[in-house]
């Protein structure tokens, strides 16, 4: 069991965020969907050349929805420590942290059709 109250300075930080991120990928397949869609879009931001200002976009749209999904698995862990059985709250808050995600995906899709509509129309 490793000491939680020893600092664990930036590089030991560092690796628990990773590891953080590594256990959402193995048991979220809504996080690795959105992993895969974001390389789709980086490879066809690349593909039609986007100008600086919308790979800005198309950078913020990726990390809202990877951001919003990796603080949804972190309240679902969270809610299940604080009630692991069946509690109208409990479910209440699983489902705003998932809206939040489904915002964040939202605003991504528009943003995605705006900027890629420019270059293919
Ligand atoms: N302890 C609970 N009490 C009441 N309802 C719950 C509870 N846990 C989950 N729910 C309800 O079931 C839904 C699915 O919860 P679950 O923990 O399976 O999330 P999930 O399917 O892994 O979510 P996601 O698809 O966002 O990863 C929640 O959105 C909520 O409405």
């Amino acid at each position: 069991m490793p000491d939680i109250h020893k600092p664990a300075g930036f590089i030991g930080s560092c690796r628990r965020s990773l590891q953080g991120i590594a256990y959402s990928l193995r048991t979220e397949k809504h996080l690795r969907f959105h992993f895969f869609v974001a390389a789709v879009v980086v490879l066809a931001s690349a593909y039609f050349r986007l100008s600086g200002v919308h790979w800005l976009f198309i950078i913020y749209a990726i990390g809202s929805v990877l951001v919003a999904e990796l603080f949804n698995t972190a309240l679902e862990s969270a809610i299940d420590l604080a009630e692991p059985g069946y509690h109208p709250l409990a479910g209440l808050g699983k489902d705003v942290a998932s809206g939040a995600v489904l915002v964040a995906a939202i605003q991504a899709v528009i943003i995605g059709i705006i900027i890629f509509g420019s270059y293919i129309f």
